[in-house]
């Protein structure tokens, strides 16, 4: 995807990319120099805390982008707005300008209809801007590992991009929809390296006891927070079946995935906080492979061990 297409013709996404492009990582001292060293020398591992400070001057200088970027859309007239490209930032101000009323949603934890703030806005774009970077760039590194791993399934997926893309303009959404084998790919990519797991943990409202598949009982109380075990969800052999570890994307057909729980597949998290960049991280991730996969072949170096 490149900052041509449809994705990158938003004039607030040039400034963040700008801003992401600035200065690459390996001219950051700090991280560059604690990235090759933390593992195995002893104090280097503890000083690495001193990134906290260069991610922080990123976040106040990302954020202060943002304040001037919403600045200039607010002084932009009706004309001047219908005339350039609608982006994430005008559903954003949009939502600011609705009068959200979530007073009769009785599993919402928040209660008042208001405006999101000026802070909520530049929050919510940083959210956005962040979650939606470098998380999909390493699905893209796991799916290249797995094609490289697997090139019986490379075969089958250059034989899906030769009968559904035949030129560049094919690269868009609804042909890259057309490739099933491919979607299937990158779904069992992302359960085998559901890498995001982190960013799921949830706060008891009300305090619950559930009953186990074992037949206990697990008690949590209000107030508790915690974590979805992902990466062991994502192999559990209960509903995955025996080969739970192996890379299998037919385990996505529709027939297959019938019975499953619904709550087995979660790169992406799950409910109403499920991330909101799931299905354009899907199609970029399947539309970047189609066209790096249309110049290279992906293999596993012998001299690199994996
Ligand atoms: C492969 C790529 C991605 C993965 C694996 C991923 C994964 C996740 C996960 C696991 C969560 C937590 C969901 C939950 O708590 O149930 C999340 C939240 C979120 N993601 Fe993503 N994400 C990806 C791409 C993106 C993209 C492209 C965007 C935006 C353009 C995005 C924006 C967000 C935001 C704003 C949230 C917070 C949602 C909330 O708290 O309500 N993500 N993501």
């Amino acid at each position: 995807m490149g900052i041509d297409d449809e994705f990158g013709k938003s004039a607030f996404l040039h400034q963040v990319l700008q801003l992401f492009g600035t200065k690459d990582t390996a001219k950051h001292f700090i991280p560059s120099f604690f990235a090759g060293t933390y593992d195995f020398l002893f104090i280097t591992k503890y000083l690495q805390f001193l990134t906290i400070f260069t991610a922080l001057k990123f976040a106040i200088q990302m954020g202060s982008m943002i304040d001037k970027a919403i600045t200039v859309r607010e002084k932009e007239t009706s004309d001047e707005k219908a005339k350039r490209h609608q982006d994430f930032m005008d559903f954003l101000r949009e939502a600011q300008e609705d009068n959200l009323d979530t007073t009769n949603k009785s599993d919402m934890d928040i209660k008042i209809s208001k405006k999101l703030t000026r802070s909520e806005l530049i929050g919510s774009a940083q959210t956005f801007l962040i979650g939606g970077a470098d998380t999909t760039a390493t699905l893209i590194d796991y799916c290249l590992y797995e094609i490289a791993m697997h090139p019986e399934y490379e075969k089958i997926i250059l034989q899906e991009i030769d009968d559904f893309i035949t030129s560049e303009d094919d690269i868009n959404y609804n042909k890259i929809k057309d490739l099933e084998f491919l979607d299937r790919f990158v779904k069992e990519t992302a359960r085998l390296h559901p890498f995001a797991f982190t960013a799921t943990p949830r706060r008891a409202i009300e305090t619950v006891i559930l009953k186990c598949s074992d037949e206990t009982f697990l008690r949590i109380d209000k107030g508790i927070c915690i974590l979805p075990n992902i990466p062991v969800i994502s192999v559990d052999k209960n509903v995955w079946g025996k080969d739970a570890n192996e890379f299998i994307p037919d385990r996505f057909l529709p027939e297959n995935n019938e019975n499953r729980h619904p709550m087995a597949w979660l790169p992406f998290g799950a409910g109403p906080r499920i991330c909101p960049g799931k299905n354009l991280a899907m199609h970029e991730t399947k539309a970047t492979i189609v066209k790096l996969l249309k110049e290279f072949k992906f293999e596993i170096c012998n001299k690199t061990e994996v």
